[in-house]
């Protein structure tokens, strides 16, 4: 019986197909399992023929259906496994397999495919080009060495005529896989040792298999491009949940940036939504403890929502529980809090936002100041927290970046006066706050010598405030490899404003960012967008902007629906109908999410979902994957989850933007665009979450709101 394995770039073309045009992929699939290699052969509904002109005669189409086309690789050595390579229309299949060439890498012993014709084509150019250029990118490396490396003749007489790295990038798309990573890796500076260690040694198979250079053994040495299916439960999870393929596969740009040999200080990727930036966290965890034996590392996020979904993903990927046990994952909070209790023997007593707000209510009415208690929480988080200020003297000669009122001399004394009252209000009730936890914590790290962790990697960074970036940076010495960040200024809904560069962490020149989402379709992704047009978004490390140029989606779907109503009965009547309809077509309870910005408007939904007999469930109650019902959330709670449909409800003018939650522009200028932005964001995080279909909905006379796109008003 032919065996079947699966190349990511067929699981990234299947991800994008309609349904329909799935189901009989999988039929096909099912028919070739079921077939002899002579009945394949023979067979008149899969029809295995040989593509014209194709320039790998291996490569073969099989027929989905009249407009559908697979393209296989079937041996020609006698070996019995057969690569699923993609799913395309079938004139593009023609077109592309007439250019592919498939080979098998003399170092790692994988199987690679390049676009032969390309590379012909290009090449002459080069070489013209690269006759009179200065230097060439790669004259230090010997032919020896670059064969060495896996470099074969045709790759190697490109190699020889590129002459900077960005010509490397622009070939790269055409070149086999495994010998493009060399090149980028020995392009960036790495020594042949280090790229032979990383790439090579770490892939390659270390006994070679009997019967080794068939294209069944190159198969299965591709573990991180090709999947081989065994069982039929392995092949209906993967053709079910094609995304989950991240455990295995990364797309180019992602296994670039997490499977870089070492960073030569903090590093940097910036994504919009959906763009692998959790994934490729986790793989760099991965790789950073494989390459030393005893390294202990630190993955960090925001919430502790965000912290245990981490934990398990992270269990998904290593199968090796030695490296699992080296690992915390916990938040920035919760790691503060340990710091403090093992410092000092005593565990902190935190009170919570609205309880802090309140104290500071009853330091402006003690001392009659002239400012809100949110001015006064603002200026101790944004300024003195945010800058470590500890002295009068100190607060008074400081610039308050990022707050639009300016204060004189004397107001900043009673200022002072307040946050000293906020201090020991805290002392008397024996409480603290999180943020005050976590700057104890960054100077008991700091005083003391010898640091907890070798590597530190921080995902959903947009939100962390600078305290909370001073435990991160003292958890770790300053070196190769010591802070890796991941995170989009897009996605920033708390108020945290950062420069990263003046508390000590420098990406520069280790900065890269992710384009494609894997997540939502072009459709969801595009109209989302519009949520945050005309909008300036400070980068992560806050000294400069950010941008969503580029990025884009390879699936497509359904545009979302935007639907308003008269009332807010009205509004959930229709709301359950969707519901109902997703439910009919197959789509599973826990697949589908309902968002509002509020509780209140999700209780309203618990209530008439469970009266209609729908199982639904609150996301902060933390039900596990195994729980059933439609799960409800509000927007700050959809941060870092997806779902196959989601239904953002009372997204009224009212509630985004949320005017209580909006400082006037009369009292701080800078404060109000700051707020609005943050409500936009919120908006965006949670219509960034669907996957397949996305509705949007609002009632009552205060209409829509004004952050939605293409809403007539
Ligand atoms: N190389 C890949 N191939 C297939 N699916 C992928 C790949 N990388 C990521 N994905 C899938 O895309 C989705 C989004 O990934 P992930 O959550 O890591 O993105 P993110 O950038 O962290 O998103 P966000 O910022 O919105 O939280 C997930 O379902 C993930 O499994």
């Amino acid at each position: 019986m032919p065996q079947l394995a699966f190349a990511q770039s067929f699981l990234e073309s299947y991800a994008g197909l309609e349904k329909k045009v799935r189901t009989q992929v999988e039929k096909a699939i099912e028919k070739f399992r079921q077939l002899s290699i002579a009945d394949l052969y023979a067979d008149k509904g899969l029809h295995l023929e040989s593509v014209n002109n194709a320039r790998d005669p291996r490569l073969r189409s099989i027929r989905i259906d009249n407009f559908w086309r697979g393209v296989v690789l079937a041996p020609d050595d006698g070996s019995d496994v057969f690569l699923l390579v993609r799913v395309v229309p079938h004139d593009d299949a023609y077109t592309w397999a007439a250019k592919q060439v498939y080979t098998i890498n003399t170092a790692t012993h994988a199987v690679e495919v390049r676009d032969i014709q390309a590379i012909e084509q290009l090449t002459p150019p080069l070489e013209e080009n690269a006759a009179s250029a200065p230097t060439l990118l790669f004259e230090k490396h010997s032919d020896t060495v670059l064969r060495g490396l896996g470099i074969d003749d045709q790759v190697l007489r490109a190699a020889r005529a590129i002459t900077e790295k960005a010509q490397l990038e622009a070939f790269g798309n055409f070149l086999p896989e495994d010998q493009f990573e060399v090149l980028q890796f020995l392009a960036e500076g790495f020594s042949p040792e280090d790229v032979y260690h990383d790439l090579v040694t770490m892939r390659r198979p270390v006994v070679p298999e009997p019967g080794s250079g068939t294209l069944a053994t190159a198969i299965s040495n591709s573990s991180s491009r090709i999947t081989l299916v065994t069982g039929a439960d392995e092949l209906a999870d993967i053709l079910d949940k094609p995304f989950a393929a991240w455990r295995v596969f990364l797309h180019r740009s992602q296994r670039r940036v997490a499977y870089r040999a070492s960073y030569n200080g903090p590093a940097q990727v910036t994504g919009g939504p959906g763009t692998g930036k959790t994934v490729v966290a986790l793989h760099r965890v991965k790789h950073l403890l494989s390459r030393s034996p005893d390294a202990r590392v630190l993955l960090t996020t925001y919430t502790n929502a965000l912290a245990g979904m981490l934990r398990e993903n992270l269990a998904l990927l290593l199968d090796d529980d030695a490296q699992l046990s080296r690992v915390d994952v916990t938040t920035v909070d919760a790691f503060a809090n340990r710091v403090l209790r093992e410092h000092t023997g005593r565990t902190p007593n935190p009170i919570g936002d609205l309880d802090e707000r309140q104290l500071w209510r009853k330091v402006q009415r003690r001392l009659g100041l002239p400012w809100t208690e949110q001015f006064l929480e603002q200026e101790f988080r944004h300024v003195v927290l945010a800058q470590g200020i500890e002295t009068e003297a100190q607060y008074i000669a400081t610039v308050r970046r990022g707050r639009g009122t300016a204060l004189r001399t004397f107001q900043r004394k009673q200022l002072w006066e307040a946050i000293e009252a906020f201090r020991a209000e805290l002392r008397d009730l024996g409480k603290t706050t999180y943020l005050l936890i976590c700057a104890q914590a960054a100077d008991l790290l700091a005083a003391n010598t010898g640091h907890p962790y070798a590597h530190v990697v921080v995902d959903e960074a947009q939100d962390l405030h600078p305290t909370q970036w001073r435990v991160v940076r003292a958890a770790v010495e300053e070196g190769p490899d010591d802070l890796f960040i991941t995170g989009d200024p897009h996605q920033r809904i708390y108020d945290s404003r950062v420069s990263l560069r003046t508390l000590g962490i420098s990406v520069t020149g280790r900065s890269s960012r992710l384009r494609i989402n894997y997540r939502s379709t072009a459709e969801i992704l595009t109209w989302a967008t519009g949520v945050l047009r005309d909008t300036r978004v400070d980068d992560l490390g806050g000294d400069g902007a950010d941008t969503l140029v580029g990025y884009r989606s390879l699936l497509s779907g359904k545009h979302p629906q935007l639907q308003g109503y008269d009332s807010e009965h009205a509004e959930v009547t229709a709301l359950v109908e969707r519901v109902r309809e997703w439910l009919q077509s197959g789509v599973l309870p826990a697949e589908i999410a309902v968002c509002a910005r509020f509780n209140l408007m999700l209780d309203k939904v618990f209530d008439r979902l469970k009266s209609v007999g729908i199982p639904a469930v609150r996301v902060k109650d933390r039900p596990g994957d195994g729980v059933d019902g439609v799960r409800l959330a509000t927007m700050h709670a959809m941060k870092g989850l997806e779902f196959r449909c989601v239904a953002v409800v009372g997204a009224t003018a009212g509630a985004v933007p949320f005017a209580k939650e909006v400082t006037p522009l009369e009292v701080d200028g800078q404060q109000h665009a700051s707020d609005m932005l943050k409500q936009r964001c919120l908006l965006f995080v949670a219509c960034t979450r669907a996957r397949e279909r996305l509705v949007v909905s609002w009632s009552g006379s205060g209409g829509a709101s004004p952050f939605l796109p293409e809403v007539v008003r």
